[in-house]
């Protein structure tokens, strides 16, 4: 009887015990519950913030539609005052034209200036992917990117909305000599620029997810801000337009004189092409030449073989561009050897582009 007592006095606290534990376990169960609906609520009422706050201006106009990305350039703007000076552009805006388009200077402000890019063919439908891929322009923000601020779609043309680069393109700065005193292109600049426009091309190739080949990396694709920092622009058009709808000289995207050997043959992008076409990039601001410069014609060699050549011989210096008055020898013979590099016939024997960043810093650690 005893020990019966004794047993039973022992399972009533258990069972109490087992109920206890039954209530904790749903507490936690209904805790965690609650936090992960908690979380997805929040993500997502943050998400439609985002997207609330990332288009500012996302409207019918004109029979088309126009998106502007939120940025401290773009907040405080008017969207009708946007619209109207965009639409009344003519050719006295013009500031260049390419093979994709013409690109007008808009200015809404005496702060708020934009390159605005007008791409020859427009989608005769609504193009999801197309305004998909631009919208992934927009979220790359980089120190030696241009930024697109935004964007319109219309069934005739489309517009390009960029920050407005005040010192041009590289290629008018070597090629036509537009450079002043406060900005010149000396050796040190030279470099920064080599530097900024590799530093740019890296963080395509590296850091965005999913990567991105560049595809017409060419010095006026290389353009300069106010502190005359390199900015690599144009990404991702070649892709956006295909490589039939540009008149770039090329039937694979690209430029003639910038485009790796292998692409000729295989016709597909890939960012060894894209070193190759900085190693270009490279001699044009070591020689002030085009790489379709008659002088490598007259003497019977071609880009490659003459950098080869000019690096075996050591003779650097003399390969140098004549408007370059002071300069350290040792460290344009680096610059050669980084450019011998990324013109490697091969492409597997070419650096990748964050390789190429580490070589141009090495040259010059305590000032780039
Ligand atoms: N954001 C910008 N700020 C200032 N100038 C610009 C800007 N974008 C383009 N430009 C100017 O317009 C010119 C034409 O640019 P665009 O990109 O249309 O053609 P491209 O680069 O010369 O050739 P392609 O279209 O074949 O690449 C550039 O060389 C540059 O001088």
């Amino acid at each position: 009887m005893l020990q019966r007592i004794q047993i039973a006095s022992l399972k009533t606290p258990s069972s109490v015990e087992m109920a206890r534990s039954a209530v904790i376990a749903l507490y936690i169960t209904i805790c965690c519950v609650a936090f992960i609906l908690s979380k997805i609520i929040i993500s997502v009422l943050l998400y439609k913030r985002w997207a609330r706050r990332r288009r500012i201006v996302e409207e019918d106009f004109c029979g088309g539609k126009m998106v502007m990305f939120r940025s401290h350039t773009t907040q405080s703007l008017s969207s009708k005052a946007f619209m109207k000076k965009t639409m009344k552009l003519t050719n006295k805006d013009i500031i260049g034209s390419g093979g994709y388009g013409t690109v007008y200077r808009l200015e809404i402000d005496e702060k708020t200036v934009f390159a605005v890019k007008r791409l020859n063919k427009g989608h005769a439908e609504r193009d999801r992917g197309f305004e998909r891929e631009l919208e992934a322009m927009g979220d790359i923000k980089h120190r030696n990117i241009v930024p697109l601020h935004g964007y319109y779609v219309a069934p005739q043309f489309n517009l390009l909305i960029y920050e407005l680069m005040p010192n041009g393109s590289l290629d008018t700065l070597i090629h036509a000599g537009k450079w002043s005193e406060e900005n010149p292109l000396d050796w040190p600049s030279r470099l920064k620029i080599a530097l900024g426009a590799a530093r740019g091309l890296a963080y395509l190739h590296h850091d965005c997810i999913p990567h991105i080949i560049h595809r017409d990396i060419k010095s006026s694709n290389i353009l300069l801000d106010h502190n005359m920092e390199a900015r690599v622009s144009d990404f991702g058009l070649a892709t956006l337009m295909g490589p039939d709808k540009t008149h770039v000289s090329t039937l694979v995207a690209g430029t003639f004189g910038y485009l790796a050997p292998e692409i000729f043959d295989t016709g597909r992008a890939t960012t060894k092409g894209d070193v190759y076409s900085f190693g270009v990039v490279l001699l044009e601001l070591l020689t002030g030449k085009r790489p379709t410069d008659e002088s490598f014609v007259e003497e019977g060699t071609k880009l490659v073989t003459w950098v080869k050549g000019v690096v075996e011989e050591k003779r650097e210096e003399h390969a140098i561009d004549t408007s370059i008055r002071c300069f350290q020898v040792d460290e344009v013979q680096k610059v050669f050897a980084v450019a011998e590099k990324c013109l490697e016939p091969d492409p597997s024997n070419r650096p990748t582009m964050s390789g190429v960043v580490k070589m141009l810093e090495e040259i010059k650690p305590q000032e780039l």
